[in-house]
């Protein structure tokens, strides 16, 4: 399986490193509250389960499974919901959870809907943000690392179903996805 990453960007130090750093700041941020945690399946899984064991005030978790990118590695631009939250959002501060934030096109629906639901606030968190892609003007509020224009895969992250259990974020070697 190692033989398909062309390089490894963070390792599972790194990751918990940048996740305890995140879940001090989300503690603080949030004192007080009783945040409702939206972890976006499925690639978000890893980082939710470990960042939420970081984060020190009360919070209740959800889930959410949204689609965009079916089996390949472009994103479709139509962000379908395959599962929606138990939890109503209204007047609740929400926390997004995500793996990547890429064109963003993900997260401005979430945002949106929730908005329109009538969250209180809405703040977003990510591990990976890749800029470079952005089509829409989301903004993460807590990031852990700024990825370059390469598809990564690992902790989470996919492509066509493989390697979300590898322990470090890598990258895919493009031999792999140009088949
Ligand atoms: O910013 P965007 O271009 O919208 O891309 C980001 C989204 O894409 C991935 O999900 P995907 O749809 O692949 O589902 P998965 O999490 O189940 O792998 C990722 O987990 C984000 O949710
Ligand atoms: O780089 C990526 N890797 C895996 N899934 C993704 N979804 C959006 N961007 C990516």
């Amino acid at each position: 399986m190692n033989n398909d990453i062309k390089e490894v960007l963070y390792s599972k130090e790194q990751i918990a490193e940048v996740t305890k750093k995140l879940g001090k700041q989300i503690t603080k941020d949030f004192e007080g509250k009783n945040p409702l945690v939206v972890c976006v399946l499925k690639g978000a899984v890893m980082f939710t389960t470990d960042i939420i064991r970081e984060i020190d005030t009360y919070l209740e978790l959800d889930f959410m499974d949204v689609s965009s990118y079916g089996e390949g590695t472009e994103s479709s631009g139509e962000v379908k919901i395959i599962k929606d939250l138990d939890t109503s959002v209204t007047g609740r501060d929400v926390l997004i959870v995500e793996d990547i934030i890429d064109t963003g096109r993900t997260l401005q629906r979430l945002v949106e809907l929730f908005k329109h639901r009538n969250a209180k606030s809405v703040k977003i968190c990510t591990l990976l943000d890749k800029p470079e892609r952005r089509v829409e003007g989301v903004k993460p509020d807590y990031v852990g690392f700024e990825v370059p224009n390469e598809f990564v895969v690992g902790y989470g992250l996919d492509f066509a179903g493989r390697y979300r259990n590898l322990g470090y974020v890598g990258i895919l070697k493009p031999e792999v996805y140009e088949g």
